[in-house]
């Protein structure tokens, strides 16, 4: 039997042990599995309470059942949901149980959703949008994933790639009629007409969007500099616990720690290096090897120094934030920009806080114009973005071939459609489905 036509099953609440755990079961053979775990047939989408049994007539749980019969289910297939205790041997008891109907099977990352899409419950982006939500940590990253499950981008894609058909329906009904020589201006023109506003339609969505797709992978923010200048006091000022080791031996931090921000619904990631200095010590030379690259890869460094300290070499292309730490030693007072500096200079003292107000009001700045300003991103992905530049380049194209000839411009309109196909899935997607939902929580 092929694995699409299995039952699959799934832990889809949160990690055991928990008050309650849900399992869905989803597929051919869930009817069946719920009336012999729970004895009967529950009334379709009400709460019913059941005891259930394995097949060996034991008792597992005392649970709440769910019974959605397709295609009205969450999946399109007949869907049931076991509301059980959630402690770890109730849920292994359960699975047994579940695992002993023939073809029924514990389900891969995402696959729920994937029976979803392609029983035509949501569309790609729609799908995207749910895995966003789903590992969604701040509001702005909240507010994008759900705009992308409310189909928004999924609705105006829809309605672009049936515009695009239409026009190049118009073009093409042109070259039927010129059985020779030209095909009629009359029907040429309002199709032209039609692309070009459709194009700058899409361009000015790609516009607006600014960088938000990069909500989902958030900001990376390397605190670099030479050893002992308090890097790891400001990680921990910043995250607010101590997740950093602080000490007055030069060459404390060896490995690169990270910790997750919300900084103003911006999701930030900071992470603190080893100090870079020339060291004859294997493990620390492995942390400063580490810690170059972290920063390389950054996209910010804020580079520690303290006294007279500058900026040391780095070969990464993001911007770098002289911030001189411990003003608190020395006469310097916060903030005061360095002298014919281009880059922001910072002046704290991470151990007593000074400055640092200023400092994280800068990051958000930073976050704002990184993140783009747009509240109404409608784009969560790169790959999205990409599809959508793709379209406006096959829409300008056929703008610029139909002086050669109806048919390239035709031809262009359809890898327009095909673009806006594959953002929603709908054309030969295999491929990219699966790297798609792999990403997917079980249970999803
Ligand atoms: N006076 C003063 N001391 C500070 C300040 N920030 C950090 N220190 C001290 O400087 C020393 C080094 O601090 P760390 O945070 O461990 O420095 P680091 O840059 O992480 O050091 P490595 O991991 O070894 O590279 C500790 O003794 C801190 O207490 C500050 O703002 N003022
Ligand atoms: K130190
Ligand atoms: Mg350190």
């Amino acid at each position: 039997m092929h694995p699409r036509d299995q039952t699959i099953f799934a832990l889809s609440s949160g990690r055991p042990p928990s008050a309650i755990a849900i399992v869905r079961v989803s597929g051919p053979m869930a009817e069946t599995v719920v009336s012999r775990l729970a004895g009967r047939m529950p009334v379709p989408r009400m709460a019913t309470r059941a005891l259930l049994h394995g097949q060996d007539q034991r008792p597992i749980d005392d649970a709440v059942v769910l019974w959605f019969p397709g295609p009205a289910s969450a999946t399109g297939e007949g869907v049931a949901e076991f509301h059980v205790h959630g402690g770890r041997a109730v849920l292994a008891a359960l699975f047994n149980a579940l695992a002993a109907f023939e073809n029924v099977r514990a389900a891969e990352p995402g696959e729920f959703t994937r029976r979803a899409f392609e029983n035509g419950k949501l569309d790609l982006t729609e799908a995207e949008g749910l895995d966003d939500l789903i590992h969604a940590d701040t509001e702005r990253q909240r507010r994008q994933a759900l705009r992308q499950l409310k189909g928004l981008l999924g609705d105006r894609a829809r309605d672009w790639r049936e515009r695009i058909i239409a026009a190049s329906a118009l073009i093409e009904a042109g070259i039927d009629f010129s059985d020779e020589g030209d095909v009629p201006a009359e029907l040429i023109a309002p199709a032209l007409a039609k692309v070009e506003s459709l194009r700058d339609e899409i361009r000015n969505v790609l516009a607006a969007q600014g960088q938000s797709e990069r909500l989902r992978d958030g900001l990376v923010v390397a605190i670099a500099g030479p050893p002992n200048v308090g890097k790891s006091t400001l990680i921990n000022q910043l995250a607010r616990r101590d997740v950093a080791i602080v000490s007055p031996h030069a060459g404390t931090t060896r490995d690169v720690i990270e910790v997750q921000l919300d900084l103003d619904g911006y999701p930030v990631t900071v992470i603190d290096t080893a100090g870079i200095r020339e060291t004859d010590d294997p493990v620390e030379q492995e942390g400063v090897r580490r810690a170059r690259l972290r920063a390389d890869e950054a996209d910010l460094v804020l580079w520690l120094a303290d006294g007279a300290g500058e900026v040391g070499a780095h070969d990464g292309a993001a911007p770098v934030w002289l911030v001189r730490n411990k003003i608190d030693l020395d006469a310097m007072r916060p903030n005061e920009p360095g002298e014919g500096s281009v880059r922001p200079e910072f002046g704290i003292s991470a151990a007593r806080g000074d400055g640092l107000p200023e400092l994280i009001k800068a990051l958000v700045s930073f976050a704002h114009d990184y993140f783009g300003t747009s509240e109404g991103g409608l784009i969560g992905r790169a790959r999205q973005r990409k599809l959508l530049q793709e379209t406006v380049e096959s829409l300008s194209r056929s703008l610029d071939v139909i002086e050669l000839g109806e048919e390239l411009a035709a031809e262009e309109l359809r890898r327009a459609a095909m673009s806006l196909g594959r953002l929603l899935g709908r054309v030969d997607v295999e491929d990219i489905l699966d790297v798609i939902f792999r990403e997917f929580c079980v249970g999803k």
